[in-house]
Formats: C-alpha cells, sequence, structure tokens
C-alpha cells in the first residue's frame, strides 16, 4: 500500500506534505523492526489503518493557524504525527506515558523535519499547559480521559468550532458517551470508502461539556 490512498482524500498538499507522507512509511518500517510502536498486523496497512484515520480528525475540524493541539496517548504519533504534516502552522504536543515510544516519535519528527512537533514523556495528568483541542485515539474510556484531561483545554476560543476533545472511536459508543450530552459524533464512512472506516467515527466533545459526572 503506497501514500496514493492518502492523496485521493487530500487532494492540496504541497509536494512537501507529499514527500512526508511518503517518507513516514520506511521510518515506521524501520522502526517497527527494533521496537514494536504499531503492531505486526498493522504495518503493512499503514496507511488507511493509522495515516488515514488519524487524519479522520481533519474531516471534521481544519486546525487554524497557531492552533495549539494536544495528542493524548500519541503512542506511536497516532492520530499527531499524519495531523502535524497535514497541518503545519499548527503546534502539536505529544505526549506519552511511555518513554520508548516517545523516543520513537521523536525519530520520526526528526526524519520528516517536523518543526510544529514537540514529543514529551509524561502521563497527560503531570503534563504543564493548556490546549485548543485535544485529539487521541485507544487510550481511555471517555469518562476516564476526561478525568485525566480535566483543564486542560483553553476557555477562550478562536475557532469555528469550540475548542474541545477529538477522538477516534469505533464500535456502539451508547453507554459510553451515555452522560455527555452533547457530544457529536461523526461516522466515518461518510468520508473514506474503505471497509476499515465501517464502523468508525469522531467523537467531537465541547469544551463545556454537560456531563453528569
Ligand atoms: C493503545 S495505545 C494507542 C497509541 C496511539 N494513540 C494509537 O492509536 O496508535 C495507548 C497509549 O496510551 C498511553 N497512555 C495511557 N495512559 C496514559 C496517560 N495517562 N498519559 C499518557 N499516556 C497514556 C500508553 O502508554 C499507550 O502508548
Amino acid at each position: 500500500m503506497t501514500a496514493e490512498i492518502v492523496f485521493k482524500y487530500f487532494t492540496d498538499l504541497t509536494e512537501i506534505q507529499r514527500a512526508q507522507f511518503i517518507r513516514l512509511n520506511s521510518l515506521y518500517q524501520d522502526w517497527n523492526q527494533k521496537i514494536n510502536v504499531v503492531s505486526r498486523k498493522d504495518i503493512d496497512e499503514l496507511y488507511v489503518r493509522h495515516v488515514l484515520h488519524s487524519l479522520g480528525i481533519a474531516k471534521i475540524q481544519r486546525f487554524n493557524e497557531g492552533a495549539q493541539v494536544l495528542d493524548v496517548g500519541t503512542g506511536g504519533g497516532f492520530p499527531g504525527i499524519p495531523l502535524a504534516i497535514l497541518f503545519p502552522e499548527t503546534k502539536f504536543t505529544l505526549v506519552d506515558a511511555i518513554g520508548k515510544k516517545i523516543k520513537v516519535v521523536e525519530e520520526v519528527i526528526e526524519g520528516l523535519q517536523l518543526e510544529n512537533i514537540s514529543a514529551h514523556h509524561s502521563r497527560v495528568e503531570d503534563l504543564p499547559g493548556q490546549f485548543d483541542f485535544i485529539v487521541s485515539r485507544a487510550v481511555a474510556a471517555m469518562p476516564t480521559f476526561v478525568h485525566w484531561t480535566k483543564g486542560k483545554i483553553k476557555k477562550d476560543s478562536v475557532h469555528e468550532r469550540k475548542n474541545g476533545i477529538l477522538y477516534l472511536k469505533g464500535g456502539d459508543l451508547t453507554n459510553e458517551l451515555k452522560d455527555y450530552k452533547n457530544a457529536q459524533v461523526f461516522a466515518l464512512p461518510e468520508f473514506f470508502e474503505e471497509d476499515f472506516f465501517e464502523t468508525k467515527k469522531v467523537v467531537y466533545l465541547p469544551q463545556k461539556y454537560k456531563a453528569n459526572l
């Protein structure tokens, strides 16, 4: 599989961005031989399962110039790295509790010469600072995630969509979201036709969520 699948859905990329998306594959193939940052089964499907899936968030929210975005539990850099390629004017902070994953993320950032990302080895609860948006995939159930990230979203929003959390989720979310009355769920098959996206969604939780917690 090649980066063409990304270019099919994101047609206005610069030459630099296209080159970065192409380069991603060999960087991850190399790193995955040393440290398992992407599951063995998924590495061959990197562009669909990791890159395009991460970019699903961009179909819901285009980040403004100067916006600050935190990727919580980034693991090998998802969704943060693909989003940082797509939005070079936005500042991304990637955090993970496991140091060796952050080491790989740092190497990939360097390999792609991305200047809009900083990576931190920390639990998110211990990370200082506030952000416009928090993005994430496969880290915790929503109540736990909201608890961990409490106070980390700026109150004043300069974006079309209010500041908040954009979380990549799959499956039936009825139970998980029952306490979040103003959560919005966007189905990714609306944007991507590959079977992988059949049950995939982006959950948007505005900063002033009405939670019965
Ligand atoms: C299943 S992995 C997902 C990685 C990546 N987001 C992805 O989708 O490929 C979950 C990651 O969350 C990290 N994590 C879990 N709890 C965390 C916390 N409280 N603060 C920071 N990272 C955390 C773990 O170390 C792990 O790398």
